[in-house]
């Protein structure tokens, strides 16, 4: 098996981050400067905070940047304590290289407790004068305070379809694949802004298949086209209640998709539906409500089918 293209086709350097601009251009300046303060980077997965770390990094140190650079993650290391002896050993050697300090990067900081981000906190404040943390979260509410007030805020973004399709493009034409425009548009659906995920959908659908369209990518990532849910819920819509529940069967027993898929991709066609806004309002209350008793542990199956129901009734 080939090596992972997401690590394969990891940037090396700031310059060849895809989209992102705001922050790449801020993280030169630190790079230029060879200075810079704690950072906190947010945003959802896959959008490039870890690879933002690793080539702010690499540009800052250059070849010395493996011994200058930590990488931890905060829901692997079994708590504070062993961050903090992890810390502890990597900040009592100097820097080696031109730059005052080294770099400890801990990703998923928001899995720490309020009480653990303190101790964390206060580690920060002991070895800030060899060490500059760049700590990585989904969401910056998660961080207490004062840790937040230490550090420099850089909320990345899911990628934009542009972006996304010049990785795509790049990575197909060194793997000699043929992308057909139909499976570039499907893998930017499917993707929804997250990098890894577009990488990835593109490599499993690869081992396939040397002409990725469509057709293809639907069927590795399990989701269906977005023109079959919103056939299934303009029909339920219709009033078509067996019709629509026909293809709800066939979306989870052919396509393999769960109940959630299946929502989230109903959520996303709403917008898309030719009905008044009050109708969409309606619709996404009660696709709310199905996707809250699915988690809940209701049957799948009888919830989707209450929910066409439910549309039916509530008709165009
Ligand atoms: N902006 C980007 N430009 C180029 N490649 C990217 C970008 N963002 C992500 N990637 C690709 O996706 C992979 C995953 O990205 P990365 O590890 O940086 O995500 P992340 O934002 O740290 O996610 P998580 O929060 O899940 O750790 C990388 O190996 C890289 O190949």
């Amino acid at each position: 098996m080939d090596k992972p293209w997401v690590e394969k086709y990891r940037p090396k350097t700031l310059d060849e981050i895809v989209g992102q601009d705001e922050i790449v251009k801020r993280l030169k300046k630190y790079v230029e400067k060879k200075s810079m303060p704690h950072l906190l980077f947010s945003g959802p997965p896959g959008v490039g905070k870890t690879t933002a770390a690793l080539c702010l990094a690499r540009d800052l140190f250059g070849e010395n940047w493996r011994e200058n650079f930590l990488e931890l993650n905060a829901s692997d290391e079994r708590g504070i304590d062993v961050i903090r002896t992890k810390v502890k050993d990597f900040a009592r050697t100097k820097p080696i290289g031109d730059v005052p300090f080294k770099i400890i990067f801990l990703d998923e900081s928001d899995a720490l407790t309020p009480d653990a981000q303190n101790a964390l906190r206060r580690t920060m404040e002991k070895y800030s004068d060899v060490c500059r943390f760049i700590l990585s979260c989904n969401y910056p509410s998660k961080i207490i305070p004062p840790i937040q007030s230490r550090c420099a805020i850089f909320r990345f973004s899911p990628l934009k379809k542009e972006d996304i399709a010049k990785k795509l493009k790049e990575i197909a034409e060194k793997e000699g694949l043929k992308l057909t425009e139909s499976g570039l548009e499907a893998i930017i659906y499917v993707s929804e802004g997250d990098m890894r995920k577009a990488i990835n959908v593109l490599q499993t659908a690869a081992a396939l298949s040397e002409v990725i369209d469509d057709e293809i990518v639907y069927k590795v990532s399990s989701r269906a086209r977005p023109e079959e849910v919103k056939k299934m819920m303009e029909l339920a819509l219709e009033g078509k209640f067996v019709e629509a529940r026909d293809l709800l069967y066939k979306l989870m027993v052919e396509w393999g998709m769960s109940g959630e898929d299946i929502l989230n991709q109903m959520f996303r066609e709403i917008n898309n539906l030719d009905i008044d806004e009050r109708k969409k309002v309606e619709l996404a209350d009660a696709i709310g409500e199905t996707d809250f008793r699915i988690v809940e542990g209701a049957n799948e199956r009888i919830q989707l089918s209450a929910l066409l129901a439910k549309m039916a009734l509530m008709g165009k």
